[in-house]
């Protein structure tokens, strides 16, 4: 989009803002770490556009506010209001457009709330690596309440990074947004938006509890004469979601921040195949190539148009939300990685036994049970890897190392080749995707080493 186009929503959002009886502003911070927070304004037409965004910054003390002054970043949400199509260079009603120049953001014909808080994160995206050398990922953070271990979950949306990092036994730093930083970790909002799709108290209870007074559920179905939300109806969309205050949830920390290095990162996958191990160990190399490939599926749920889990290449697990070359991001997670020893994991989150299907299909697989993946990551923190008791096996194609045995999973889930009942058809998807992985590598073999090339599947 040019800036002429860009001046015309600017202005056209502006207007429809100026004709609303009441307009709402929320003034509030982007990273808890005050050495690289900016300080955002959000200017709305809707309430819930307001308290959500109240809800997902961070929220300034009255003192700070009385000393916010102008500033660094403006959101204008007009999203009631459409884009006008005739517009050049404007194909849909629909915009959502960030000038750097600028700094700010404008929204047209979408009231999906999401989109602030991942313009945001944007943002970060440049200014984290650009202006203070720092990384930004997109990433959940939990941190163990003794030994104080941080651990990073990287994955696109729907991999489970809000739900595994909410864990009653380790302290939550945040969802979605971090920046691993020469200090540490920390937060870039103030908030979680969890998805509510199926939502239990028994499977997730630290999110259930957190819906209260002052979250917002964005296109939950409720009973309006009791307010009793229904989590099972996808009527509306299957994009159903809670935004609430971090310390809604009552593990939360903080600040939202922590000085110590991680110790371990998760590379969080939903692999639709089936074909991925529910746990593999990464060597330096293979974290970077995951890292730069970022496979998962796309489920059902927050990009309009997927009704069933589509495969992709998700660079940096991140693609949508990076602004600059996806190898800038890799070398500072290398140099970081290196620096501190961080120890990698790929969890597949996806099918397994098989891949996704109809469950009157025999041979369709199923999605790796909740309970089983909690476990697996326990195993990441206590520890249990490097531990004398862990066995590991070669997973070719992808040359993974994969556990033998993981404490409260079945031996059986581990391998897909054993856990898949046809093991041809395990074989051919294998294949498949092996190869998928080479085709979209394609596009970096420039710019990563021969190690990091190498550490990618093969089938020499
Ligand atoms: N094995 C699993 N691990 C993590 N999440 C799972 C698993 N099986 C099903 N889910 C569901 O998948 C969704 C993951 O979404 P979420 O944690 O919000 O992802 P993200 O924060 O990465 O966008 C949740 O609705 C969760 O209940
Ligand atoms: C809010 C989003 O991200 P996530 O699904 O990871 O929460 C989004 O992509 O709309």
């Amino acid at each position: 989009m040019d800036e002429h186009t860009f001046e015309i929503n600017r202005e056209r959002a502006i207007d429809y803002l100026n004709t609303r009886e009441l307009v709402y502003v929320f003034d509030g911070y982007a990273g808890w770490d005050p050495k690289y927070r900016i300080k955002v304004r959000v200017i709305c037409a809707r309430a819930y556009h307001a308290l959500f965004m109240n809800n997902m910054l961070i929220r300034p003390t009255a003192e700070e506010l009385k000393n916010f002054g102008e500033p660094d970043f403006i959101i204008y949400n007009a999203g009631q209001f459409p884009a006008n199509r005739f517009t050049a260079g404007m194909t849909s009603t629909t915009s959502v457009e960030i000038n750097f120049k600028r700094m700010e953001m404008v929204i047209l014909g979408t009231e999906y709330a999401g989109e602030m808080k991942k313009g945001i994160f944007s943002v970060m995206h440049y200014l984290m690596p650009v202006k203070f050398g720092q990384l930004s990922l997109h990433s959940s953070c939990n941190e163990g309440r003794e030994k104080g271990d941080v651990t990073l979950f990287f994955g696109l949306s729907g991999t489970g990074k809000t739900t595994l990092s909410a864990d009653p036994k380790r302290m939550l730093i945040g969802d979605d947004e971090h920046v691993w930083s020469d200090s540490g970790v920390f937060n870039i909002e103030g908030g979680c938006y969890a998805k509510c799709i199926n939502l239990s108290a028994e499977k997730e209870p630290e999110i259930f509890n957190a819906i209260k007074f002052g979250s917002v559920l964005e296109n939950v179905v409720f009973d309006p004469r009791n307010r009793t939300p229904d989590y099972d109806d996808v009527s509306i969309t299957e994009n159903t979601r809670c935004a609430y205050p971090i310390e809604f949830i009552p593990s939360a920390k903080i600040p939202c921040l922590s000085t110590r290095q991680p110790s371990n990162i998760i590379m969080l996958t939903c692999d639709a195949y089936g074909v991925l191990p529910p746990i593999s160990k990464l060597t330096p190399e293979q974290a970077q190539y995951h890292f730069i490939a970022g496979y998962t599926s796309k489920t059902p749920g927050t990009e309009d148009g997927v009704l069933e889990p589509i495969p992709t290449f998700s660079t940096c697990y991140s693609a949508p939300f990076i602004v600059l070359h996806p190898s800038r991001y890799a070398k500072m997670l290398a140099e970081r990685m290196a620096k501190h020893n961080t120890s990698c994991y790929l969890i597949n989150t996806g099918w397994t036994g098989g891949k996704y299907g109809p469950e009157s299909n025999p041979a369709s697989g199923k999605r790796c049970p909740l309970k089983y993946t909690r476990a697996i990551v326990d195993a990441v923190h206590s520890g249990f890897f490097d531990s004398p008791d862990a066995q590991f096996e070669n997973f070719p194609i992808f040359n993974l190392s994969v556990p033998r045995h993981v404490p409260g999973v079945p031996d059986e889930l581990l391998n897909p080749a054993r856990a898949w009942r046809d093991p041809e058809a395990f074989e051919r998807e294998a294949d498949k995707l092996g190869g998928m992985f080479q085709k979209a590598f394609r596009l970096y073999e420039d710019v990563v080493s021969a190690d990091v090339l190498a550490a990618g599947p093969s089938f020499d």
